[in-house]
């Protein structure tokens, strides 16, 4: 794991203008803090009976100056200051979703998309919101409290009557460290249920249809209802505890100015102070109790986005678990053999292997056929192939190297994997199917329509290729979406093919057109086909048959049909329709 510091690095690159912001926010809090003095010489000429009309206009202009320099200087530090934040949100969103794209399908199984979604969503967000807030309001607090606490001893207000006064406020530090730590465990416990939220909210979007079609609405609403309840309590809990945390600072507030008006009014009826030295302590210990509540915002704020960046800085230091190796080398696979050799592989979090020694050899320009029952393996085996797992070292080779030694882009660039169920993206069909290469010539992918039988289909559409697919192709049938996906890995022209049971959804007719189109557009280049029917892979120059991760037949189409076992039983049921007892045992 790599450490990141995902705040810090984006600050120091940003220092020159957070140290700009800062100095101007800091500038108009300094011109803020003269405006009680400037009162209190006011109340003192007033009293004093000095006040004349040129003095009136140079007060009225002084204090007019003050509120210009304090808008202008202290507005254009925040813009900046909110300016560098969304910045943040922006480099920060992009940084995520660009290492998220460098992380194993290992990590997915592990972490839904709604807790991605979540980390690109909240957390950024909460950060965002706590620099912002942080320098903007922290800025202004310090200063301010520095400002006016100079202001008040220039002005001659005695040292021992500023302390009384500001004494109750002296708590709100103490006040922090108590209230923090359980402020910031609430808050990461609001974040995990928010996420929670998210994720449920994802995967019953993901399955609406399924649960449309149960008619059981009413459990999904209860579900993710319960997700709902879970945020409420967590968020109740916080909220109660922020909310006496937050009432308790402008309660200090109050009495300070009680303390203030009695002490301070004792003093002036005595003549130990003057009237506008009163009038100057009293507001400045009013300016000094919004800085100080800020304060104890922006510590709130920290808290809580500390766990939204600790999460952040996690996620970005996860390796995903395929590393190219230093030495690895870009090749080309153009007539290279596939070799597997003593394959055996259980994965990361399963004791038992799901391959076990497997051999194989496909000599280049031969086609494999792999036929096996649900959950025998045939997947692993071609996950290894395309490294999303990583196989033993030295157990696969194509074209003499071992697969670990080449370079990811080579490897997966010139193998074309056609999965059961292709993801379609919310684009045009043309798109979709030119995924691989988006500037491929329209007649490039016409072609590869053509084979995958997918072509009348797209043309019966108003706008042919260019018919926008809803989420995940909803305006296609499951046989339309598995033909389309079909042409995506046929318009790659790999030099390797990798079928997964990718004609599955069609009828048997379209099925053996798919099929033949695909062996004459294939000759001379390596296929594997993955195939649940026989019908899909028995044209096949050797057929593996796979049970609990281990090859127990092989051969051709006529030598299987010849030998007892599942080939002969899976081909009696589905070609000719019977099966006896022992064919059922085998199954
Ligand atoms: N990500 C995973 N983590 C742990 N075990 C897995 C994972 N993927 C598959 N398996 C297990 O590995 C075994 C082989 O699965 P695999 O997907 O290769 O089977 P398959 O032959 O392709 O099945 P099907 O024909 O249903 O697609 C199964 O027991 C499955 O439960």
């Amino acid at each position: 794991m790599r450490s990141q510091r995902v705040l810090r690095d984006y600050v120091q690159s940003k220092w020159m203008l957070y140290l700009l912001a800062v100095l101007f926010i800091a500038a108009a809090n300094v011109i803020n803090s003269f405006y009680p003095r400037l009162l209190g010489q006011f109340t003192d000429q007033l009293q004093g009976g000095h006040m004349t009309r040129p003095l009136i206009i140079e007060y009225s202009l002084s204090l007019l100056a003050v509120g210009v320099g304090f808008g202008v200087l202290g507005g254009s530090g925040q813009f900046i200051v909110m300016r560098l934040g969304r910045l943040f949100e922006f480099h920060t969103r992009k940084r995520l979703f660009a290492h998220f794209t460098t992380l194993s399908e290992r990590f997915y199984s592990k972490n839904g998309v709604g807790k991605m979604l979540s980390y690109v969503m909240n957390d950024v967000t909460s950060v965002r919101e706590s620099i912002s807030q942080g320098i903007n309001q922290t800025t202004n607090a310090i200063i301010l409290i520095f400002s006016a606490l100079a202001m008040m001893l220039l002005s001659h207000i005695p040292l021992y009557l500023i302390v009384v006064c500001i004494l109750p406020l002296l708590f709100i530090p103490w006040l922090v460290t108590r209230f923090g730590p359980v402020i910031r465990k609430r808050s990461l416990t609001v974040q995990e249920s928010l996420s929670k939220m998210t994720e449920s909210a994802e995967e019953q979007f993901g399955g609406i249809r399924v649960t449309k079609k149960f008619a059981v609405e009413p459990i999904m609403i209860g579900r993710f209802g319960a997700t709902v309840d879970r945020i409420r309590d967590n968020q109740l809990k916080l909220v109660r505890v922020s909310s006496l945390f937050q009432a308790l600072i402008p309660f200090l507030g109050a009495l300070s100015l009680v303390i203030t008006i009695v002490y301070g009014g004792y003093l002036t009826i005595h003549n130990r102070i003057s009237l506008g030295n009163f009038v100057a302590l009293s507001l400045y210990v009013r300016m000094m109790v919004n800085p100080l509540q800020q304060i104890g915002n922006v510590i709130n704020t920290m808290q809580r986005s500390r766990a939204s960046l600790e999460r952040i800085n996690d996620l970005l230091s996860k390796e995903g678990d395929i590393q190219e190796a230093e030495s690895a080398r870009a090749c080309s696979l153009d007539h290279a053999a596939i070799e597997i050799d003593g394959l055996t592989f259980a994965y990361p979090d399963s004791e038992r292997p799901a391959l076990n020694d497997i051999r194989l050899r496909v000599e280049p320009g031969k086609t494999l056929g792999i036929l096996g029952k649900t959950g025998s393996g045939k997947t692993t085996l071609i996950k290894l192939m395309l490294r999303v797992y990583d196989p033993p070292a030295g157990t696969i080779r194509i074209g003499g190297e071992d697969i670990r030694e080449l370079t990811l882009e080579s490897l997966r660039d010139q193998i074309a994997y056609v999965p059961q169920e292709g993801f379609l993206f919310s684009t045009t069909i043309r798109d979709n199917i030119a995924f691989y290469r988006r500037d491929s010539a329209l007649d490039k992918v016409e072609d590869a329509a053509k084979q995958a039988q997918i072509y009348r289909s797209i043309t019966e559409f108003p706008d042919g290729f260019e018919t926008k697919l809803g989420e995940r192709g909803v305006t296609l049938s499951g046989g339309q979406r598995q033909r389309t996906s079909l042409a995506r890995g046929l318009i790659k022209r790999s030099p390797i093919l990798i079928l997964d049971d990718s004609v599955s959804a069609v009828d048997a007719v379209t099925e053996k057109s798919i099929i033949d189109t695909i062996r004459e557009e294939r000759k001379g280049k390596t296929t594997i086909v993955i195939a649940h029917r026989i019908s899909a892979l028995k044209h096949a120059d050797e057929i593996v048959v796979l049970d609990e991760g281990r090859i127990i037949q092989r051969g051709t189409h006529e030598q299987l049909l010849n030998q007892a076992g599942l080939y002969a039983t899976l081909h009696a049921i589905q070609e000719e329709g019977s099966f006896d007892d022992e064919g059922l045992q085998a199954l």
